[in-house]
């Protein structure tokens, strides 16, 4: 089925300032949103058992920050450097997926490159936050009802919390974490994502979204039109060369309608964004940053493979592929788009004339 858009609906972050264009066509969305591919190939195989130990993670740490968000202290919130948030519950997650995954994987291999690190947390100020992240992360494990549930002390967490150092590159395996991607949303009350993905060589192969606010059903202005029954919280997963796969984070997997109608942008938090536009609900997503700002791999890492295994591509303005090699930052001069690969070359010349523009004119160009 296809259908005739006269601006397809459009992803933007809500920190950044951004570029349109007004591509007029028709377009079929991703159209294979779910277990899409064949799972036959060699290539399909692989990285099974990494996609498993991740989603496993990532429920767990979802279980976590939903536990949070309904009750969160203003205590429980501080100012990182930078002014962004950070909450219990981002070091909570990403303590919890770090320990997990380190329990799985054969000793001595675990390389995790995260947001957080425990500096604050060894604080004099800190001491409350981190008695309050350990009882999180125990009781959260406690809940797994495994009768051998660990118990985990304040410093294990910190170590945990801490294995998040390392830098990444171009060799061997490294897992890329944003315990809580969006956190300002997660603050609200709002869309979030525990992002989970791991580079080999330098590539993206595995990556796991959870996003335990993201309506089952799809988001924007229809589902006020058409309301349907729609459970809350979607977990997407993807492996290289495996496709992409959706399902609710209570476990049932539920269809998804892909619907084309003229639509404002859509603004949401957190690569929630990716995960809704691999299954269809909006075609294109602009980020445009202010100038000099450097994007970090959590932020695009499982989202990207996602996307791709979705059937959509990820580039920067300039048109390359997202480079996952070079360490903790993305090495890129301007901004990420992402659509199917339809649209993409329209899109990219339509950036590229905006960004011409604004170089020219000295101003930006706003939606
Ligand atoms: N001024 C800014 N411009 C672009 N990205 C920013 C930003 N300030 C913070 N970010 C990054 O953008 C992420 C949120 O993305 P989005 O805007 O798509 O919701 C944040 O992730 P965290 O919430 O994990 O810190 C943070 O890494
Ligand atoms: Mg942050
Ligand atoms: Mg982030
Ligand atoms: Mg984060």
């Amino acid at each position: 089925m296809q259908f005739a858009l006269a601006l397809p609906r459009f992803f933007l972050s809500p920190s950044s300032s951004f570029f349109a264009s007004s591509a007029s066509s028709s377009i079929s969305l991703f159209r294979r949103p779910f277990s899409a591919k064949c799972a036959t190939s060699p290539a399909a195989m692989a990285y099974e058992h990494e996609l498993s130990i991740a989603t496993k993670a990532v429920s767990l740490a979802c279980r976590l920050c939903q536990k949070v968000q309904k009750g969160l202290l203003a205590a429980e919130t501080q100012e990182k450097s930078d002014k962004s948030p950070v909450t219990v519950a981002d070091y909570g997650s990403q303590a919890l997926i770090s320990w997990a995954l380190n329990e799985e994987l054969p000793q001595g291999t675990f390389s995790l490159v995260a947001e957080e690190d425990s500096e604050e947390l060894k604080q004099d100020q800190g001491a409350s936050m981190l008695d309050r992240i350990t009882q999180l992360v125990n009781e959260t494990l406690a809940l797994e009802k495994r009768i051998d549930a660990p118990f985990l002390s304040k410093e294990q967490v910190l170590l945990a919390i801490d294995r998040g150092r390392s830098e990444g590159g171009s060799v061997g395996r490294h897992w890329v974490l944003d315990p809580i991607d969006g956190t300002r949303g997660f603050v609200r009350g709002d869309q979030y994502a525990v992002a989970l993905g791991l580079l080999d060589q330098g590539e993206v192969v595995v990556g796991v979204l959870g996003c335990p606010n993201l309506p089952t059903n799809l988001i924007g202005p229809e589902a006020l039109v058409s309301p349907t029954e729609s459970s809350i919280g979607c977990l997407f997963a993807a492996r290289k060369g495996a496709g992409t796969t959706v399902k609710s984070i209570d476990g049932s997997i539920q269809p998804q309608k892909i619907l084309g109608v003229v639509s404002p942008p859509l603004r949401i938090d957190s690569q929630a964004k990716y995960g809704a536009m691999a299954r269809g609900d909006a075609a294109i997503y602009l980020r445009f940053p202010h100038p000099g700002y450097r994007e970090k791999i959590w932020d695009h890492a499982a989202g990207c493979i996602i996307i791709k295994e979705a059937g959509g591509l990820v580039l920067d303005a300039a048109g390359n592929p997202l480079d996952f090699s070079k360490g903790r930052y993305l090495d890129i001069a301007s901004g990420i788009i992402s659509t199917n690969p339809q649209l993409m070359p329209a899109l990219l010349a339509a950036v590229q004339a905006a960004l011409q523009k604004e170089h020219h004119h000295g101003e930006r160009v706003h939606l």
